[in-house]
Formats: structure tokens, C-alpha cells, sequence
């Protein structure tokens, strides 16, 4: 009989992830395995359905082959005449966008003209004083100044937030510990968020907002403390998700950004 690793490794050569990456997929999984000392099958499933969930959770073009064009899909986040006022402070008036799948919006302005009270109404966080918003069930957030519990480690935050998604703790820790290996970053086992770079605390950060697969992705800013190799991955992992057929927001300051987005709101014009 087939063990599960190799199981696992057919099921995503199959699926067509190439053969080196496949292989890595399969020996990092046993690893955990090994660590948590359980047996694969009662730690993932079984090992077809695992590998089929895993290509889907990381967002297949980067281990398919690149899709050269994408569509738009279905409108993911619709705004249509949003305002925002503190007391008697008018943020913005009359904001409209509206983002599909496939697409990529930037908000830009200067500071304090409101970026990051927008992205929080994406989000359903804050309530906007007027307007429609509708957005699609599957949100995935990154605030700015991070969401993180200093005191736990990269993997406890794993299983933390895969279980407020309904993942069991094995498929939380080993999607989060893939998905961190695409901004160059191997979390350590040890390692409390307070103990963590702000670099690295803003990889954390990300990871957290893709665990679990939303289809719209709003960040804010979530690349400050990042060096140039990483601000690098970070955009190409941006590509990847559009060209997976999500949606992402960016709040950014950096205009050079902006030359591959689909849409940029500049709220400092209005
Ligand atoms: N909870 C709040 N209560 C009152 N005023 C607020 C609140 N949150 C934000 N503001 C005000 O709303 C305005 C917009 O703030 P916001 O943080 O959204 O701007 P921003 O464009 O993201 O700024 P930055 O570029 O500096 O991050 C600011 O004047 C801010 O002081």
C-alpha cells in the first residue's frame, strides 16, 4: 500500500505542481508530522483531499503553471458614495470603487486624508456615515500596526486564526508555514511575536490575512519594515493572488506601485 507522503507527493504532481516543488511540499509536511509526533492521515486527512486543499490554499499559480492572461471574475467589493466624518471632521465624501476578482486596487493620498478609515470600512470594521458598501463573504485584513499577540509564536498564531476559520490545528500550522516560505521567511518554533523584527512581525502579520483563502485581501501598508528582496516577493505575491482570481486592496504612499494596479483611488484629490 502507497504510503501518505507519497500519497501526498502524486496527488500534487497530478495536480501539476512541479516535481521539485512538489517533492519539498511533501518532506515539509512530513516534518511537521514528525514534530507535533502524529500520524499524517489524522493530522491532514487523507492525503488526496490534503493535496487538492493545498494547491487551493496557495493560490495555485505559484505552483501551476502562470496564467499569462486573467480575467476579471465577480465583483468582490463594491463601493458606491461612501462618506466618512468624525464629529464634525469630513474625512471623504462620495467614494466610489469597485473591485473583481482578478483585479488589484491601490488608495493612495496623502497622510491622513483617510486610507486606512476606507480599507477599515472594506473591511466592515468601521461604519460609514453614508454610502453602500457590499463586499464578499471571504475578507482576509492586514492592519497597518498589526494584529498579533506578542507572547505566542508564529505557529501558535497559526492555529489561533485557522481556528477562528474552522481549520484544525495540523492544516493552520503547515498552510501558515507555507505560505510564510513565500516571503522568505521560516518561522521559528521558539519564536514569540515581541522576540520578532518588525519585518518579520509584518510577514506574520500577512500570513494571518491569506490563511485562510479569503477572495478579497485588504492591506494596509503591509510592507513597512520589509527589505528590498522581500518588498519584492511581497508584490509578486500581490500578481500571484490576482492572477488566482482574488481581489486585493493596497494602501500605499509608493507611487512606483502603482504602475501594474488595475484601479487607483486617490482620495487626497477629492
Ligand atoms: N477613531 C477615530 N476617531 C476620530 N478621528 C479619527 C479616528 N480615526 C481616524 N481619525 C481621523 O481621520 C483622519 C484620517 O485618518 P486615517 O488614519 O484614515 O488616514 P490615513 O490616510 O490612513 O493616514 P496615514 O497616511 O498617516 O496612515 C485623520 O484626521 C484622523 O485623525
Amino acid at each position: 500500500m502507497t504510503d501518505w507522503p507519497q500519497a501526498f507527493e502524486a496527488e500534487l504532481l497530478r495536480l501539476g505542481v512541479q516535481p521539485g516543488r512538489a517533492r519539498r511540499l511533501a518532506d515539509e509536511t512530513a516534518q511537521q508530522a514528525a514534530e507535533t509526533a502524529g500520524v499524517p492521515a489524522e493530522i491532514f486527512g487523507p492525503a488526496h483531499l490534503y493535496a487538492r486543499h493545498l494547491v487551493a490554499e496557495l493560490s495555485a499559480p505559484a505552483a501551476l503553471s502562470p496564467r499569462t492572461r486573467y480575467e476579471p471574475g465577480p465583483v468582490m467589493l463594491s463601493l458606491t458614495g461612501v462618506s466618512k466624518r468624525y464629529r464634525r471632521q469630513t474625512v471623504f465624501t462620495g467614494v466610489d470603487l469597485t473591485v473583481r476578482g482578478g483585479e488589484v486596487a491601490a488608495i493612495v493620498g496623502a497622510n491622513g486624508c483617510g486610507k486606512s478609515t476606507l480599507l477599515r470600512i472594506c473591511a466592515g470594521l468601521t461604519r460609514p456615515s453614508g454610502g453602500t458598501v457590499k463586499r464578499t463573504r471571504r475578507v482576509g485584513f492586514v492592519p497597518q500596526d498589526g494584529g498579533t499577540a506578542g507572547w505566542l509564536t508564529a505557529e501558535e498564531h497559526f492555529t489561533l486564526f485557522g481556528a477562528a476559520a474552522g481549520m484544525v490545528p495540523g492544516r493552520a500550522r503547515s498552510t501558515g508555514v507555507h505560505l510564510a516560505t513565500r516571503l522568505a521567511w521560516r518561522p521559528g518554533r521558539q519564536q514569540r511575536a515581541q522576540q520578532m523584527s518588525g519585518g518579520t512581525r509584518q510577514k506574520l502579520n500577512l500570513v494571518l490575512g491569506e490563511l485562510h483563502a479569503p477572495d478579497l485581501l485588504l492591506l494596509d501598508e503591509p510592507y513597512q519594515g520589509f527589505d528590498q528582496g522581500t518588498y519584492v516577493d511581497f508584490w509578486q505575491q500581490v500578481f500571484a493572488w490576482r492572477d488566482a482570481g482574488r481581489a486585493v486592496v493596497v494602501v500605499t504612499h509608493l507611487l512606483h506601485d502603482l504602475q501594474n494596479v488595475d484601479h487607483v483611488l486617490d482620495l487626497g484629490e477629492r
